[in-house]
């Protein structure tokens, strides 16, 4: 049985009363933002006129249905790859086996959908069950959370994460105490970072485009742009799954409440809010504007798949032609930095590509309502904090030779000014 590691890592989030809190926060949070999307005033900042009652929450349609969806996502899982990769090297020097058929997962149940509506299937429906699938999804993460807690318990050592295993139980329940729980092949943080909270993101959007044209006859060029944005993200995410496997979240973070909550209720839930807040509140948008919004996506897409795919090149083989001429800075370790191409210009490029794109999913929703910014404003939040808990990790890895890194490239993700 694995004992806790004692306080070794610093705490993060506020500590326990940090993540006691945003065990709360977060679940409120959503529901309020589904909420005031469906609102006529849809203010971001007023707390809803009402709050739904438990009648608006459950429905065993909505279980159902969210069930047979992690069911058909599991199953798209195990289906035979294209490839199995290998993760980064663990403590004990193992590296685990990753199947890479997310892609596939996507355009299968595409398939699906598409045979379901020419069958009948009503998707327009969906946007109408939001509020119970986000209860059951919800509840789901508290569940699968505690499982995850107890699995680690029997879990060896080795197999911990760095943080998450301070002893306290909110806390280490919070942050996730188990590195990579798996049963066999199915590797649980693997499968949900990448398939049912974020295929979901899109079909859910999907169906709110399709309720649109069923309102008003046709969809709204604002839900095209924001549909085929958010589509080309999630599409570009499974295309180039593998990159995943040297992220943050897998190489570093335990699998808690916070992941599993992110991954399968947050993302989907949240991150359409746009073509929520569309379907209620139609935007007037012309071409010229359109253009420039498709503009300021291509830009970001343009900075983060370069800077990501630099890295991850870069990182697979410091030898390939694409990457072999950059400069480099040596550290301790044996692995190099790069300081010229994308990662010669801020710390965190990839980070400043996905912002830009973040803006342009919220230009076509017009400038009336600062609702639909909400995802700009949390991802803002969000990388910024992610940045600082890079930094302190690199600088724990790579010592002078980050300091020297951070002396040649001084800004962090915005040149000149962050
Ligand atoms: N849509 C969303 O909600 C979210 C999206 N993201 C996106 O996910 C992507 C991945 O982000 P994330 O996992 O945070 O971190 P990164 O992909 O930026 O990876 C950081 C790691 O890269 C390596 N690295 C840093 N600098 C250099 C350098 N100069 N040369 C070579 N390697 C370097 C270090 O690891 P090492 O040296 O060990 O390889 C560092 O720990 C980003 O594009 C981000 O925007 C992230 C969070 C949420
Ligand atoms: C609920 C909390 C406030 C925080 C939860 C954070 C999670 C929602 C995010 C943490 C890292 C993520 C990544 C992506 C989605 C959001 C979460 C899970 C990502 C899969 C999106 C698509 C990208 O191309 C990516 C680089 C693969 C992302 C990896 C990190």
């Amino acid at each position: 049985m694995a004992p806790p590691q004692g306080p070794r890592a610093p705490l993060e989030f506020g500590g326990p009363l940090g993540a006691a809190a945003l065990l709360l926060l977060l679940p409120a949070t959503m529901f309020h933002l589904l909420l005031a999307a469906r609102s006529g005033p849809a203010r971001l900042l007023s707390p809803p006129a009402s709050l739904p009652g438990l009648e608006a929450l459950w429905s065993p349609r909505a279980l159902l249905l969210w069930l047979a969806w992690l069911g058909l996502q599991a199953a798209l899982y195990l289906l035979p790859a294209r490839k199995v990769a290998e993760g980064q090297e663990l403590k004990d020097k193992s590296r685990l086996r990753y199947p890479i058929n997310g892609f596939q997962a996507l355009v299968l149940t595409a398939l699906l959908v598409g045979l379901g509506v020419s069958a009948g299937l009503p998707l327009a429906a969906l946007p109408e069950m939001l509020l119970p699938l986000a209860f059951v999804a919800t509840l789901t993460a508290f569940i699968f959370s505690l499982f995850l807690y107890m699995k680690a318990q029997v879990a060896p050592v080795s197999a911990l994460a760095p943080g998450g295993n301070s002893g306290n139980p909110i806390y280490d329940f919070f942050l996730g105490r188990e590195l990579n729980p798996r049963i066999c092949f199915f590797d649980f943080k693997y499968f949900c970072e990448l398939r049912p909270g974020l295929i979901g993101w899109v079909l859910i959007n999907l169906a709110l485009l399709v309720k649109e044209a069923e309102l008003r006859g046709s969809p709204s060029l604002a839900m095209w742009l924001v549909n085929g944005f958010q589509l080309l993200y999630v599409g570009d995410a499974l295309w180039h799954e593998e990159a995943i496997l040297t992220t943050m979240d897998i190489t570093h973070d335990g699998f808690g409440f916070m992941l599993a909550f992110g991954d399968i209720a947050w993302v989907p839930f949240t991150y359409s809010l746009q073509a929520q807040f569309l379907l209620r509140h139609p935007q007037p948008l012309g071409l010229p504007m359109a253009s420039a919004i498709c503009l300021i996506n291509a830009i970001g897409y343009y900075i983060f798949r370069g800077a990501n795919s630099q890295k991850n090149t870069f990182r697979k083989n410091p030898s390939d032609p694409r990457v072999a001429g950059l400069e480099t800075i040596s550290t301790a370790t044996g692995r190099k930095l790069l300081v010229s191409g994308w990662w010669g210009m801020v710390r965190h490029p990839n980070y400043l590509g996905d912002l830009i794109m973040a803006l342009a999913w919220s230009l076509p929703c017009g400038v009336s309502h600062l609702l639909p910014y909400f995802y700009l404003l949390y991802f803002t939040a969000l990388l910024v904090h992610r940045e600082a808990r890079d930094e302190r990790q690199c600088l724990q890895k790579y010592g002078l030779a980050w300091q020297e890194y951070c002396r040649r490239v001084p800004y962090r993700i915005m040149p000149y000014i962050y």
